[in-house]
């Protein structure tokens, strides 16, 4: 059976606020394109590879990775609450040959969501709980992290447990590219962050409200002509160059500290990627069908959409 892969990065600004030029009608036409492909492809169970924004996970037990045998998203800016469709025996099918594969991860009966997972769900399939859907969590936010050669051998692990469910699966990689939202981290953190960041379950609705505010102003200071945030259209550019000539194991020489440096905090969420596309390859060689790119700084994000497949014989 083949697979399928589409990546895709995430902004909770694209709700709220208006990136200059034409920016939005090409984000609006590159994933117009993805779901076209999504929809060729037929699948029939959807994996989404994703992180968290300290929405789900904390650091009162933080994994490295984590499938959810049944999972509910928390509705974080404007996105759905709620269960997604969780096909709980695929779930447990990757959990078991991912573990038996020599790579440790987490499996959660609860696992709680954000919109790194459903915002992609909605724009690709319209609704969080469309289609069957096994999610597998990867911190990508909240340091420390493992090297990324481990993400690409999760993503190794996950393919060949996906092919052997013989079935019509997508992967849908969501996050990056190159951006740093101010997102807080646990270093230097005065006690009542720290605290939140530790186990900060069900804010209230006024320190959700408050959190989703910094994020929105902070993007629309910048669509008002504020300088932007960093992010690096160039290590961008090589990181899809790199997917698309399949040099996955490439990225096993990038230390985390480089990552940051170059391409913010939040870069690492490019993990979601490699990890699809290093299962994509377990299935044989792979075509890169559609690539876009653009930064977008009002929407703190250098963002891309990329499609992909198993390549066909002759
Ligand atoms: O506030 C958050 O939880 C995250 C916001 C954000 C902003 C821009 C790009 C991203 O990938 C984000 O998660
Ligand atoms: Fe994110």
């Amino acid at each position: 059976m083949p697979l399928a892969v589409v990546t895709a990065s995430h902004s909770p600004l694209m709700r709220t606020v208006e990136p200059r030029g034409d920016a939005r009608t090409a984000v609006d036409a590159a994933f117009a394109q993805a779901r076209a492909f999504a929809a060729d492809f037929r699948p029939d169970l959807v994996v989404v590879v994703a992180p968290d924004h300290y929405n789900g996970m904390f650091y009162d037990l933080m994994p490295p990775f984590c499938v959810g045998t049944a999972a509910e998203a928390v509705g974080d800016y404007g996105t759905a609450r709620g269960p997604l469709a969780v096909d709980r025996e695929a779930a447990r099918h990757v959990v078991r040959e991912v573990l038996a594969a020599d790579i440790d991860l987490a499996m959660s009966e609860r696992m709680v969501v954000d919109h790194g997972f459903a915002q992609p769900l909605e724009l690709l399939f319209g609704a969080i709980d469309a289609v069957p859907a096994v999610p597998v969590f990867i911190n990508c936010v909240a340091v420390p992290f493992g090297p990324v050669r481990r993400t690409r051998r999760l993503g190794e692990a996950l393919g060949r447990a996906l092919l052997a469910l013989d079935r019509r699966v997508l992967l849908l990689g969501s996050g990056g590219l190159s951006h740093d939202p101010p997102l807080p981290t646990l270093e230097g953190a005065p006690p009542e962050v720290a605290a939140r960041l530790i186990a900060g379950r069900h804010p209230t609705p006024e320190e959700r409200a408050g959190r989703e505010a910094r994020v929105r102003d902070a993007g629309l200071a910048v669509a008002s002509g504020e300088p932007g945030p960093r992010l690096n259209p160039d290590w961008d550019r090589a990181f899809l160059d790199l997917l698309a000539e399949g040099r996955l194991t490439a990225a096993d020489t990038w230390t985390n500290t480089w990552i940051t440096a170059e391409a913010g905090n939040s870069a690492h969420e490019v993990r979601t990627w490699l990890a699809c596309y290093a299962a994509l390859a377990t299935a044989g060689p792979y075509a890169m069908r559609g690539s876009f790119y653009r930064p977008i700084p009002e929407w703190i994000a250098g963002f891309g959409i990329t499609t992909a497949e198993t390549r066909r014989n002759p």
